[in-house]
C-alpha cells in the first residue's frame, strides 16, 4: 500500500437546486483514521462522501489529498476507493474476477491481476470462494467481496456508505470488529457514513457529527460523548437527558441521574412511568411535573438498595460536575 494521505475538505459545498445539501464544512482527517460521517437521514453525509470519491461534482470549495487538489479530478485518479451499500459486485462474474476487474480496466497482465486479487481475498479470508458466483455467497460474504474489490486500486482512502446496513444485527457487529480490524492492518484512512451513532462509536477515531449541511461537533468518540456541544448532539448521541434550568440547557448522562424519594430536597420531582430491567442497568423513566422525560440508568445494586415502581414520585438529582453547559 502506498504511503496514506491526509485529507482535508476547505469550506466545500453541495447545492442541489435551491437545497443546500452541504454548507461550507471544513475537516481534516490525519491519515490512517477511521472517520465515521455520522448524522440524521438527509444531513449531508453521502452527498460529502460522493463529492470526496468524486461521484458528485463540489459547488464550491476544494479537496485536498495529500498535497494535491483532487476537486477537479477523476475519480479513478484521486487515491480513493467506494464500497457500496449494494455492493454492485457484478452478477456473471466469480468472486476473483470481481476483484480483480479494476485492475483488468486498467490493462494489468492477466498473472498480476490473478495474483493481487488472490492476495486481496485472503486479506478478507474469501480465498475458498474465489469461483463461486456473487449469488451463491452470503450478504458478510458478498460484503468481504465488496472490499476486496475496493482495495484491489491500493487506495490511500477508502469511502464506505453505509456498510453495514444491509447485515442482521448478529452479522452487522461482526463485520464492524472486521471492518476496525482491516483497517487496522491496511493503515489507511477509511470513511464510513452511518446513521447508527452506535456503530459510529464503536469504529470511529474520528466521529463528525452531522446536522442540516453542517458539521455539529467533532472529536473523539469519547470527546462528543462526554462533552455534548449542543443539545442536538446530547439527543442524537443518546444516553443523555437535556435539561432546561434556569441557566440554560444542560445535558446529564443517563447513568450519573440519581433517583431520590419525593420531596427530598434539590432536583427535578417527577413520577415513575416505566422501569425496564436492561441486564447491566435499569432504565427508570421519569416524568418530571413539567411533563418532560428523563432516563436514568441505575447499576443494579443501586437499584436493589433503593428500588422504584411505576406510580411512585421522585426527585431526579445529579452531581454539579456531571451537568454539561450547552451552547
Ligand atoms: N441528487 C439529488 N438531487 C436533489 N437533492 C438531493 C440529491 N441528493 C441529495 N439531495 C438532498 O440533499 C440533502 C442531503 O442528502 P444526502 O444524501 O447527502 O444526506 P444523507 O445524510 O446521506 O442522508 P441519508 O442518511 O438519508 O442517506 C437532502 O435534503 C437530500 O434530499
Amino acid at each position: 500500500m502506498p504511503n496514506p494521505a491526509a485529507l482535508e475538505l476547505v469550506a466545500l459545498s453541495k447545492r442541489y437546486g435551491a437545497t443546500t445539501a452541504v454548507d461550507a464544512i471544513d475537516l481534516r482527517i490525519a491519515a490512517g483514521t477511521y472517520c465515521c460521517l455520522l448524522g440524521p437521514s438527509g444531513c449531508g453525509k453521502s452527498s460529502t462522501l460522493r463529492m470526496i470519491a468524486g461521484h458528485e461534482a463540489a459547488s464550491e470549495g476544494d479537496i485536498i489529498l495529500g498535497n494535491q487538489n483532487v476537486t477537479d479530478l477523476p475519480p479513478a485518479r484521486r487515491g480513493t476507493a467506494m464500497m457500496f451499500q449494494s455492493y454492485a459486485l457484478f452478477p456473471h462474474l466469480t468472486v476473483i474476477d470481481n476483484v480483480a476487474f479494476a485492475l483488468k480496466m486498467r490493462g494489468v497482465d492477466k498473472a498480476t491481476r490473478r495474483r493481487r486479487a488472490s492476495e486481496l481475498l485472503d486479506l478478507v479470508a474469501m480465498t475458498p470462494y474465489a469461483g463461486r458466483l456473487p449469488t451463491q455467497l452470503s450478504g458478510g460474504q458478498q460484503q468481504r467481496v465488496a472490499l476486496a474489490r475496493a482495495l484491489i486500486t491500493e487506495p490511500q482512502i477508502l469511502l464506505l456508505d453505509e456498510p453495514l446496513s444491509a447485515l442482521d444485527p448478529f452479522l452487522r457487529i461482526k463485520m464492524r470488529a472486521e471492518l476496525k480490524r482491516l483497517q487496522r492492518e491496511l493503515g489507511i484512512t477509511f470513511i464510513h457514513v452511518t446513521h447508527g451513532q452506535e456503530e459510529a462509536m464503536a469504529l470511529a477515531d474520528l466521529v463528525v457529527l452531522m446536522n442540516g449541511g453542517r458539521i455539529e461537533q467533532m472529536g473523539s468518540p469519547r470527546e462528543v460523548f462526554n462533552r455534548p456541544r449542543t443539545a442536538f448532539v446530547a439527543r442524537f448521541i443518546g444516553g443523555h437527558n437535556v435539561i432546561d434550568t434556569s441557566s440554560g440547557a444542560i445535558a446529564v448522562r443517563a447513568d450519573k441521574l440519581a433517583l431520590r424519594p419525593a420531596e427530598s430536597g434539590p432536583g427535578i420531582a417527577g413520577t415513575v412511568t416505566d422501569v425496564e430491567y436492561q441486564g447491566t442497568f435499569v432504565q427508570v423513566v421519569v416524568k418530571s411535573e413539567a411533563g418532560e422525560e428523563l432516563i436514568a440508568h441505575l447499576g443494579e445494586a443501586a437499584f436493589d438498595a433503593r428500588p422504584v415502581a411505576v406510580g411512585d414520585g421522585v426527585t431526579a438529582t445529579w452531581d454539579g460536575a456531571e451537568a454539561h453547559v450547552l451552547e
